[in-house]
């Protein structure tokens, strides 16, 4: 029989498995014992050995990560505890959805399973904290409330798991406090909390205290006294609150049929692809214009070979630190590692398997965004630095050109910071630094670009915005910022200058006549953003 008609024969199956496995599955949850959870298994292991055969690789994916949670309990007296058994319910569902959906149309539900749930687009991040010291709970709650999380303080011997909700992002635990059962417990959770990241703080420094945080299943751990910037650092790089923007990923490969079908997997996890089949003419914009975030090069092709390619990408200053992994049928490990020289930090074999593919470039954007952000950001604020917000200005200003848009440039500063400083102490002037940068990510669009110039300085780039819009988007950001004046240790404002791209400007001179307006802001009484040659707009 023909590969395709087996694979039809097969998709005739699956109303019947479906029935079958969601009655097992029922009878299991009526009546959670040994005898209905080996039926419920035997259903999962009939999909989970048959799916990825026909043709059903997703499913069988889904079925097979369904089957490992299962199996230690298989044969045994052991029975799974309540929260393993809602996480094998949870991926049980999964596996029903998938396989009620029409054929073809499963794979964005894989990353259901490989991949956590997405923050919405600026939702609000929910964070439970653990602690029963109520002075530390209170000042934790506060400081990071005011940074625009929403905190559930509870003390460590109540039961968490009424506090989670969608939006739960992280978790905040006091190791000290908290006894072997309520180790375990934590520890336990992780099935359900899956991807939700749990930080440990302690007073303890020694390796064991460490140890027996990795082994609850601690991400991060941070000694007391509590440093609120690694606090922050922490949440910040673990739920990647600063990355909320997708993924982008480029496809160089001669191939459409088969670039299509990666990005066609990349996209059901969320990625943003783009696929250049034509490297010579479109390999060059496509890095300046897409800038991506990983680069999965075909090894042969007609105009050149990957590895040349590699060398010129990794010439680029900019795309230094963007991984970039090696696709081919090339078997041999010699040729293999000769391609890995040129600077690739990944050879994948095709075929390649939809999850490999997945997780292997989930990885590497990881690991190379840790060290892209080591390399541009500042990291009191989370910003941008200076060498990097200008790097960028510069790509805005080739783009602005090139598309014939407008860029306008802001300089904002805070008023009068010293007296903050000096009247509040440096570490009050460091919350406001951080605070007004988090004000700034939350207000102004994803795709401006926001960096720390310096000291209380900042710059804004809007990207195809005239200056009445960016003016527009400071007074949102005024509004906001005395909008929640109540729960920050000070008030305070900030003045800025903005200027319009014209066509003799650099960004030297384009920052340089913000400068001048931000300098008049300041001269005329402050707490206002003035647009180059421009009236005051208060
Ligand atoms: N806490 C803190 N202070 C900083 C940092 N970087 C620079 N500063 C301080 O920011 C203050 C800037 O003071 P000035 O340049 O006089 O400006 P200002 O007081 O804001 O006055 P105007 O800009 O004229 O409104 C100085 O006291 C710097 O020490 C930082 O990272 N943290």
């Amino acid at each position: 029989m023909q590969d395709k008609e087996l694979r039809d024969q097969y998709s005739l199956q699956i109303p019947g498995l479906l029935t079958e496995l969601k009655h097992a599955a029922q009878q299991w949850i009526d009546q959670p014992e040994q005898k209905t959870f080996e039926h419920f298994f035997t259903k999962v292991l009939d999909i989970s050995g048959s799916a990825e055969m026909f043709g059903q690789a997703a499913i069988g994916n889904v079925a097979k990560s369904l089957q490992a949670e299962m199996s230690p309990f298989f044969k045994t007296d052991k029975h799974p505890n309540p929260s393993k058994m809602k996480r094998i319910i949870g991926i049980n569902q999964q596996l029903l959805g998938m396989m009620h959906q029409p054929l073809g149309n499963q794979s964005s539900q894989i990353r259901e399973v490989l991949f956590k749930a997405k923050m919405l687009d600026k939702e609000l991040m929910h964070i439970i904290v653990l602690e029963d010291d109520l002075i530390l709970a209170k000042d934790i709650k506060q400081k990071l409330s005011s940074t625009s999380f929403e905190i559930s303080a509870i003390a460590s011997d109540d039961q968490i798991q009424p506090y989670f909700k969608s939006n739960t992002s992280c978790i905040i635990a006091n190791l000290d406090n908290l006894n072997d059962t309520q180790l375990k417990l934590m520890s336990d959770m992780e099935e359900i909390r899956s991807s939700i990241p749990l930080i440990f703080i302690s007073e303890n420094h020694s390796i064991q205290a460490r140890l027996k945080a990795v082994q609850s299943g601690g991400q991060a751990f941070i000694t007391k006294p509590l440093d609120h910037t690694q606090l922050l650092h922490a949440i910040d790089s673990l739920t990647e609150r600063q990355l909320q923007q997708k993924y982008r990923v480029l496809i160089v490969d001669d191939q459409k049929s088969l670039s299509d079908y990666y990005a066609s997997i990349l996209e059901a996890s969320d990625f943003e692809v783009l696929a250049v089949n034509n490297p010579e003419h479109e390999l060059m914009s496509a890095l300046t214009d897409f800038v991506p975030d990983l680069i999965l090069l075909d090894l042969y092709m007609p105009f050149c070979n990957g590895q040349d390619l590699a060398g010129i990408i990794r010439q680029m200053d900019n795309l230094l630190s963007v991984p970039l992994v090696f696709l081919s049928a090339e078997g041999s490990s010699d040729l293999q590692l000769r391609a890995m020289s040129t600077g690739a930090d990944a050879f994948l074999t095709k075929p390649v398997s939809p999850d490999d593919l997945s997780l292997t470039v989930q990885s590497r954007i990881k690991r190379g965004r840790a060290v892209y952000d080591l390399v541009t950001k500042d990291p009191l604020s989370g910003l941008l630095n200076r060498r990097e917000s200008i790097r960028r200005l510069d790509e805005e200003i080739s783009r602005s050109r090139r598309n014939n848009t407008p860029l306008s440039v802001a300089m904002l500063d805070l008023d009068h910071f010293k007296k903050i400083n000096d009247t509040l102490g440096h570490a009050v002037g460091d919350w406001v630094i951080k605070y007004f940068a988090r004000s700034m990510q939350l207000i102004f669009r994803e795709c401006d670009i926001i960096g720390r110039h310096g000291g209380e300085e900042f710059i804004a780039i809007f990207p195809d915005t005239l200056p009445e819009s960016g003016q527009m988007a400071c007074k949102r950001l005024k509004k906001y910022i005395t909008a929640n004046e109540q729960d920050l240790p000070t008030a305070f404002s900030f003045s800025g200058g903005l200027a319009l791209l014209n066509d003799d400007d650099d960004s030297k001179s384009i920052l340089e006549r913000a400068d001048v307006a931000l300098y008049k802001a300041k001269e005329t009484g402050r707490n206002k953003v003035i647009t180059a040659t421009d009236s005051p707009v208060r």
